[in-house]
């Protein structure tokens, strides 16, 4: 939206990066596999690169040779030698470039799939912070960066050095005098191109961090363009879309000046050392103190040695653009995982401070808790890692205690913190004090693995994929069955409109489920929910967006699931609440009351007031 287009993110550029080449060695566990391939094509590069040097000694001893003794056979053998080098050469970089393409494309790979695994295994916590197009723009344009970088800068940097020290060898050898007027401007060039470096490192990482805002509006444009339109705002979409666009091109621009006055100097130099090498070493023809051979030989090397150095300057602009890709890649790698993602440990490291828990008068509180079964919350408090220090925590003091088997229905007004409860019982965030327990087990000793297994969500929102009907439901339940999901789709009120669809249970329900109506793909992610036969079942307002008569089907049906699990289900109608045993009444992050409904109903004035629908903030 215009309105929440996110903070240009280039303040994340750091003045004080560390160098280009210490980012880049980050890549070397990625290079590794395929280092013998890319080794071997840095020798064929330099062994054809050096090629070329050898071309200017035959013409010089063309010239001074079979040319000054008017030797035809000769000349023709000469061109032969030139023509046959000038071959190797091409062959060569031909079989380089043949050889590099499809291990470092292997790379690339690679390190997409690695970060795809990472950003799946970070916690909620993470991506809450971070725009999703910065991390769509680390998967795709920095990586075809580090990959053009792999294939190009990396070996060219080293055949280039190669070649204008060799260069500079055969020069020296050739006329010491004139090999000196040449390389005269080496020293210069070499502190132009450091400056260059340093600023040209900057700029790279910002135009990166804007095309990662460019690209987190475009994807939020997308996503809302229904909202965008009903609400008329494309105008205004379009004029932030614009700002951004105008800052990405002066970031560009920028770049681009910087690499034209480091390409006009690398340009610059040289020639004028060409030109006063050429004066001087005419000269000496003339006094006789040069032949014409040497002559040409040393200005055919020199000539040979001005795309070397002419293209220092962008390959340094690509290596600095890789080594921002870099940054900003290692950047989310960095960002610790969960411990325990894939196996066993404690994401809160001590499994969270115990504290005492309040008693809200309810045998909520028993001291044997810990031992119960069902589901518990012991004295738990959670502060969101992204809000205000001295904000007060989200959930406070939360002790409840959800028995095998029943289910209580969550009541609170909005805001008081009903779906922040829901989301620490299938760990998308870890309490930041006090403890959960399922069956007994605290929850932070569970891996994710396993606490997924034995608890089922489904959202108020409900997220659908790029998938089939059938497959959006499956991925519920790890072992489910045909059968399963025929069940699932019945409990939820779903088989109806499933099985009407033009491909039954095989039809894409496109993206985010957006070809469904709301409440058909809240049935869906219901039915995924209920899928596995979860031991605990966590139903955030999962019926909201039902019509009444469906409503009263699906809480018919989820009766039955219900009964079969310890469930604790968000509830904001009667209807729903109906559906549990008891009620926890949560006010401003705290469990205030638990009880029957009709116990609270006439005992507690918030709770009577939330039902009746007149509570400013009910829903
Ligand atoms: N990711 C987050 N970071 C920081 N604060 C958050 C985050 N998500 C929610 N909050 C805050 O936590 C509080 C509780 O939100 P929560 O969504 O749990 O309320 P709720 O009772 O489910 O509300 P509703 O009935 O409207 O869905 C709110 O003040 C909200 O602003």
């Amino acid at each position: 939206m215009a309105e929440t287009t996110r903070t240009p993110e280039t303040d994340r550029t750091d003045p004080t990066r560390h160098s280009a080449v210490r980012s880049l060695l980050r890549l070397w566990p990625f290079v590794r596999p395929v280092r013998a391939r890319l080794i071997t094509a840095a020798c064929v590069a330099v062994i054809a690169s050096c090629i070329g040097l050898v071309i200017p000694l035959v013409l010089k001893w063309l010239v001074d040779g079979p040319v000054a003794e008017r030797d035809p056979g000769g000349v023709w053998l000469g061109g032969g030698y030139v023509l046959l080098l000038g071959l190797a050469e091409a062959l060569l970089f031909g079989l380089r470039r043949w050889l590099v393409a499809r291990p470092l494309a292997g790379v690339e790979a690679a390190m997409r799939e690695a970060l795809y695994r990472h950003l799946q295994r970070l916690p909620v916590a993470f991506h809450d912070r971070w725009p999703s197009g910065q991390l769509l723009s680390r998967g795709t344009t920095d990586l075809q960066l580090l990959r053009m970088f792999l294939t190009f800068p990396l070996t060219f940097l080293l055949v280039n050095g190669t070649t204008i020290l060799v260069g500079g060898v055969i020069l020296l050898a050739q006329r010491w005098s004139l090999g000196l007027v040449l390389l005269a401007p080496v020293l210069p060039l070499m502190a132009l191109c450091s400056v260059f470096e340093a600023k040209y490192g900057r700029a790279a990482r910002r135009t990166q961090d804007q095309l990662g805002d460019l690209t987190t509006v475009v994807e939020e444009s997308v996503l809302g363009i229904r909202i965008i339109k009903g609400f008329g705002r494309h105008r205004s979409q379009a004029r932030a879309f614009k700002e951004l666009t105008q800052r990405l091109r002066a970031s560009e621009l920028r770049k681009a000046r910087l690499l034209a006055w480091i390409w006009g100097f690398n340009t610059a130099l040289p020639e004028i050392a060409i030109g006063g090498a050429l004066v001087l070493g005419t000269l000496q023809v003339a006094d006789g103190a040069l032949s014409a051979g040497t002559l040409v030989a040393f200005l055919s090397a020199a000539l040979a040695l001005r795309w070397p150095v002419e293209s220092i300057g962008f390959l340094l602009a690509m290596s600095n653009e890789a080594a921002a890709a870099t940054d900003r890649y290692f950047e989310v790698m960095d960002e610790r995982a969960r411990a325990d993602d894939d196996g066993e440990g404690d994401a809160n490291g001590d499994g969270g401070e115990r504290t005492e828990g309040s008693d809200v008068g309810d045998s909520d509180s028993d001291s044997d808790d810990d031992a119960a079964g069902g589901l518990v919350f012991s004295g738990v408090e959670f502060r969101y890692p992204d809000a205000a220090p001295d904000s007060p925590p989200t959930l406070k003091d939360i002790t409840l205690h959800i028995r095998p088997g029943e289910t209580m229905a969550l009541v609170g007004a909005t805001g008081s913190g009903k779906t922040t409860l829901t989301a620490l019982v299938p760990r998308l965030y870890d309490p930041t004090a006090g403890r959960i327990t399922l069956d007994g087990r605290d929850l932070a000793t569970l891996s994710r693995g396993e606490a997924r297994a034995l608890v089922a969500v489904a959202f108020e929102e409900p997220t659908l994929f790029s998938a089939t009907a059938a497959e959006n439901v499956l991925m519920g339940g790890e072992h489910a069955q045909e059968s399963d999901l025929r069940r699932a789709l019945r409990v939820a009120q779903a088989d109806g409109f499933v099985d009407a669809l033009p491909n039954g249970g095989a039809t894409e329900v496109g993206e985010q489920g957006l070809s469904l109506s709301g409440g058909q793909r809240q049935r869906l992610a219901l039915a995924r929910a209920v899928v596995g036969r979860p031991r605990f079942l966590i139903l955030d307002d999962p019926l909201s967006a039902l019509d009444v008569h469906t409503e009263a089907l699906v809480e018919a049906a989820l009766r039955q699931v219900l009964a079969t699990t310890t469930a604790l289900v968000v509830a904001h109608r009667p209807s729903t609440v109906l559906l549990a045993d008891r009620v926890a009444l949560l006010s401003d992050g705290k469990i205030t009351a638990v009880g029957t409904h009709h116990e609270l109903l006439r005992d507690n004035p918030e709770y009577a007031t939330l039902m009746s629908g007149e509570g400013e903030g009910a829903r």
